[in-house]
């Protein structure tokens, strides 16, 4: 379970108001879609969940750990995959080599230099590929496979990981309709089969609403939408995307407004 609360983040001495005052649970194996414009805050608020971005105020717990608890730092951050944009893989390394680094949290660091990983890493890594339909490139160069594909050693790298949590920044922004689909289909069945939880930043809302269970709207860095997939309407895409922002404000008021009054 992730608990996130009251968090804020400012960048540049404060002047740039990236995220306020945004709060939510996710329960352990759901499958959440983050929806907002660009600049929203989406990517901002996946940093602070695996700590690669320090909040400014507010407090996020992994599984009941606050994630910048100095005492459990590395096992949080091995309870963290993340999946980016541009796959961030290391392109002269093979497909198998990729997913190892997945697993580098599990060895010394005198290991990992020499990039002595044990056969048990080895065949984990082996797995996850197949995972992801491709064991069949693990000796291959990591550029040499299309976009889609890279994606996939991606997922198989943060499945590596033996996460309890997926995290995937526009996994599918630089990826033709069919790979974006084949991308989002393998996010899916591993939080089917795993109970991993998954929480995946897009742009496209006919995906969100096939993919995810629960849509999170971020606009001007608030949380002004929080929907199962089954009640989001015509009318949140309208709010998060195209309504005026004191338009948005007054809505956001109402609501906490109706809400502290149940
Ligand atoms: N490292 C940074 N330094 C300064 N400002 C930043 C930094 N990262 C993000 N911002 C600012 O914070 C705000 C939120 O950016 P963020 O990248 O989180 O939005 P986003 O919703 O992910 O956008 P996109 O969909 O375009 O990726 C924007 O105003 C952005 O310019």
């Amino acid at each position: 379970m992730i608990q996130i609360r009251g968090l804020c983040k400012e960048y540049n001495c404060c002047t740039t108001k990236a995220l306020t005052n945004i709060s939510f649970d996710v329960q352990q194996g759901q499958f959440v879609v983050l929806l907002g414009p660009s600049g929203a805050g989406k990517s901002t608020l996946l940093r602070c969940i695996n700590g690669l971005v320090k909040a400014t105020d507010g407090e996020i717990f992994i599984q009941g750990d606050r994630i910048n608890d100095s005492r459990k730092l590395k096992d949080i951050h091995r309870r963290v995959g993340m999946v980016f944009q541009q796959f961030n893989l290391v392109k002269r390394l093979t497909v198998l080599e990729n997913v190892l680094c997945g697993r580098l949290a599990y060895v010394s660091a005198w290991t990992s230099c020499l990039k002595l990983f044990s056969k048990q890493d080895v065949n984990i890594a082996l797995h996850c590929l197949n995972r992801v339909g491709l064991v069949h490139k693990a000796y291959d160069r990591a550029d040499q496979l299309s976009g889609g594909q890279q994606q996939r050693v991606g997922i198989a790298r943060a499945l590596a990981q033996c996460p309890s949590i997926i995290l995937a920044d526009e996994p599918v922004a630089s990826l033709d309709p069919k790979s974006a689909e084949k991308v989002l289909t393998v996010l899916r069945t591993i939080k089917e089969q795993d109970h991993i939880t998954v929480i995946v930043s897009l742009h496209n809302i006919e995906l969100a609403n096939h993919y995810a269970e629960r849509i999170i709207g971020i606009k001007n860095g608030r949380m002004i939408v929080d929907k199962p997939v089954s009640a989001f309407t015509d009318d949140d895409v309208e709010i998060i995307y195209n309504a005026m922002p004191d338009i948005v404000e007054t809505k956001f008021i109402r609501e906490e407004a109706v809400c502290t009054h149940v």
